[in-house]
């Protein structure tokens, strides 16, 4: 019997006030699988993580989630199901310290105090550059420090999905590929499913499975990384 896939929409129609920005939308993640979304600004790319988090409210449409049918997504439902979301932007509290941002992340996420240091050991293992700015108050830190902050924040409930909106904002390409290596190093070790969001495309390419291509909240094409490696193709998408 062949796995369905781990994470699937279909039909979303999702907006803002009454105006629509997925209209009629359907997207599956399988489970092990790298999915990169891409389109122009305003696409609807964010609103679509939102929705498949529950952040912002389906107005039609249905979600699955390993085959279980979701009624109303939901955080913290969906975070106890393995999802974690990443959000765009940095999303770290410029006046607190790493550390204090990890314990507001254990907080978060319901991590009892006797399993805290392993799992922070676990997240540095992952993301070992943490530990150089550990101490330090998070607005003092480099914009590629902080994303790694803001993963590694979200790693801390050791997600089976993760929802990426970004990451790479604002980030010299070496400094994606400091995250973006360890991120697919972990994918492939837990067999995560990923779900990323991303302009600097030809950088994510190197860490995707699939591509799916967003234009005015519809889906306009789907491929592999391979079919997308040409320049000519993805400026026309643009
Ligand atoms: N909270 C909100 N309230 C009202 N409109 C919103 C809200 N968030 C997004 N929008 C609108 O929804 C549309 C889609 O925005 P969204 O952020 O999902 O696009 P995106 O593809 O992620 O774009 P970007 O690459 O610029 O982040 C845009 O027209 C945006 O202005």
């Amino acid at each position: 019997m062949s796995q369905g896939p781990f994470l699937e929409a279909k039909n979303l129609r999702v907006g803002y006030g009454g105006r629509p920005v997925l209209e009629d939308f359907n997207v599956s993640l399988q489970y092990n699988e790298v999915l990169c979304l891409i389109g122009h600004n305003g696409a609807g790319k964010s609103t679509l993580l939102k929705a498949l988090f529950g952040l912002v409210p389906l107005e039609q449409g249905a979600i699955t989630l390993e085959g279980k049918s979701v009624e109303r997504p939901d955080p913290r439902e969906l975070s106890a199901a393995g999802i974690a979301l990443v959000p765009e932007g940095r999303g770290v509290f410029p006046g607190l310290t790493v550390a204090e941002i990890m314990k507001l992340g254990f907080w978060a996420n319901n991590i009892p105090v006797g399993e805290q240091s392993a799992r922070l050991e676990w997240v540095m293992g992952v993301l070992p550059m943490i530990k150089r700015f550990y101490t330090q108050r998070a607005g003092t830190l480099s914009g590629g420090q902080q994303q790694m902050v803001s993963l590694g924040r979200a790693l801390l409930s050791q997600p089976r999905c993760l929802l990426l909106d970004e990451p790479s904002i604002g980030l010299a390409p070496k400094l994606f590929q400091d995250l973006a290596g360890p991120i697919r190093a972990l994918q492939q070790e837990r067999k995560m499913s990923i779900l990323i969001v991303e302009q600097n495309v030809r950088e994510a390419l190197k860490i995707s499975d699939r591509v799916i291509v967003m234009k005015s909240g519809q889906l306009i094409r789907e491929g592999s990384p391979e079919d997308f490696s040409n320049n000519t193709e993805l400026m026309e998408l643009y």
